[in-house]
């Protein structure tokens, strides 16, 4: 099987004897700054920005860079092995597609779009509870690709069962429960530009559409959009939530339970205790606790914590293919991509997310044969050095 490396780097290099102008950029940042053009300042700060003074945004790129790959050498990296194996499913690459709301308001086509994208590479997509448009027509649109159903946990317990019931009934193979957003963070560009992202684009559609959060409503959506967007500002997230309420969970869905968001050591332990399936190592991107720790920096100690007992993914911070490779050394089964994937979409929808996610794997893999290893699921930290 060819490599994917080579194959995009060799498809790259032959477009140069027929230059175009106006060719995808390869360097990531150029994307940003392309999105950065397309976007009016509310969206394109509330993808880009962070939380406070965005130190943790700043302290997930710093992560990385503190670690340092220590290459091998005559190994025989040939054949190159991308695979994983989650919840008993084996997919091509090492990433999914970090659940991300409101996607209407970066590109006309939305969530549809990435997950097109997504389900072109056979990268699993985690559709966000805040998704513009309903769960059940990103499955339709998806056909069979892999795909998971992100939760937020509703103040509603009906509305939050409704989404499980529905993920499971529209092929969503596994739930992603964010524990990091029980409210929206303090978000300086936001406020500054008083931008309500649930009022703009498509708004939750996600919402929109499901029957509890409807039966509470004297008027639909369309006719009052006002009080919809009202009533869900009320039921969005829920501040009172404790470790107990994990039963809640289990209790609604058979699906496999993945806590996105932990940090802390203790909390991976009770996690593990209360019987979940997985664990995301996450800080939301540095959208939500101005001043937590980094997201890489916290992968270790979790893993630890965890043991082999359940898989531990993390994003906040995937940038470049060794990106991938330093969160896999140190334990992360997976990663999430998060906005690498929407300055994508901004530019160019489907076909921007599916180049930015297709150049993430090809540097991956021959970033993984240079440093003289063949498989991403037998790094190990050996491979890094910290600095200090
Ligand atoms: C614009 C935007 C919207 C997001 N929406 C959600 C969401 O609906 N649910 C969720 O669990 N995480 C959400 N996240 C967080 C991502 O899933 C992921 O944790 C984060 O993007 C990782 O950081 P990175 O993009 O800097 O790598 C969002 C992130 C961004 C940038
Ligand atoms: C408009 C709904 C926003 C829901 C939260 C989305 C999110 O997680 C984020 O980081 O922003």
């Amino acid at each position: 099987m060819e490599n994917i490396g080579n194959k995009i780097q060799y498809q790259i290099y032959s477009t140069m004897q027929n230059p175009d102008p106006d060719r995808f950029p390869v360097i990531l940042e150029e994307w940003e700054e392309l999105a950065r053009k397309k976007l009016a300042d509310g969206p394109y700060y509330y993808i880009a920005g962070g939380a406070g003074s965005e130190k943790t945004m700043q302290a997930n790129l710093k992560a990385f860079t503190n670690r340092e790959v220590i290459p091998r050498m005559l190994r025989n990296v040939d054949q190159r092995d991308l695979s994983v194996d989650l919840f008993g499913q084996k997919y091509p690459f090492p990433i999914l597609q970090a659940p991300i709301g409101v996607q209407s308001i970066i590109h006309e086509e939305g969530e549809i779009g990435s997950a097109l994208a997504s389900a072109e590479m056979g990268v699993p997509y985690i559709a966000s509870s805040a998704s513009s448009v309903p769960m059940e027509k990103i499955a339709e649109a998806m056909g069979d690709a892999p795909r998971w159903f992100q939760l937020y946990w509703s103040r509603d317990p009906e509305i939050a069962a409704s989404f499980l019931k529905r993920a499971e009934n529209s092929g969503y193979s596994a739930i992603v429960v964010t524990l990091d957003t029980p409210m929206m963070a303090w978000r300086e560009y936001d406020l500054k530009n008083v931008y309500l992202p649930f009022l703009a684009g498509e708004g939750v559609g996600n919402y929109f559409t499901d029957p509890a959060f409807l039966s509470k409503l004297e008027k639909s959506p369309q006719e009052d959009p006002q009080a919809a967007v009202m009533h869900w500002t009320k039921v969005f997230g829920n501040t009172s939530l404790t470790w107990d309420d994990i039963d809640f969970l289990r209790e609604h869905t058979n699906l496999p339970i993945i806590l996105k968001g932990i940090l802390h050591e203790s909390d991976a332990k009770l996690a593990v205790e209360k019987g979940v399936d997985g664990i995301i190592v996450s800080n939301h991107g540095g959208r939500q606790v101005d001043g937590a720790v980094g997201a890489l920096d916290a992968l270790p100690k979790v893993v630890e914590a965890v043991g082999d007992k359940v898989p531990v993914l993390m994003d906040s911070g995937i940038r470049r293919g060794s990106d991938i490779i330093k969160a896999m050394a140190l334990g992360a089964k997976a990663v999430l991509v998060g906005r690498p994937l929407m300055y994508g979409l901004a530019v160019a929808g489907q076909k921007g997310v599916k180049e930015v996610m297709q150049n993430m794997l090809a540097d991956l893999d021959i970033t993984l044969g240079l440093t003289g290893q063949s498989s991403v699921s037998q790094l190990d930290p050996s491979l890094l050095r910290e600095m200090e």
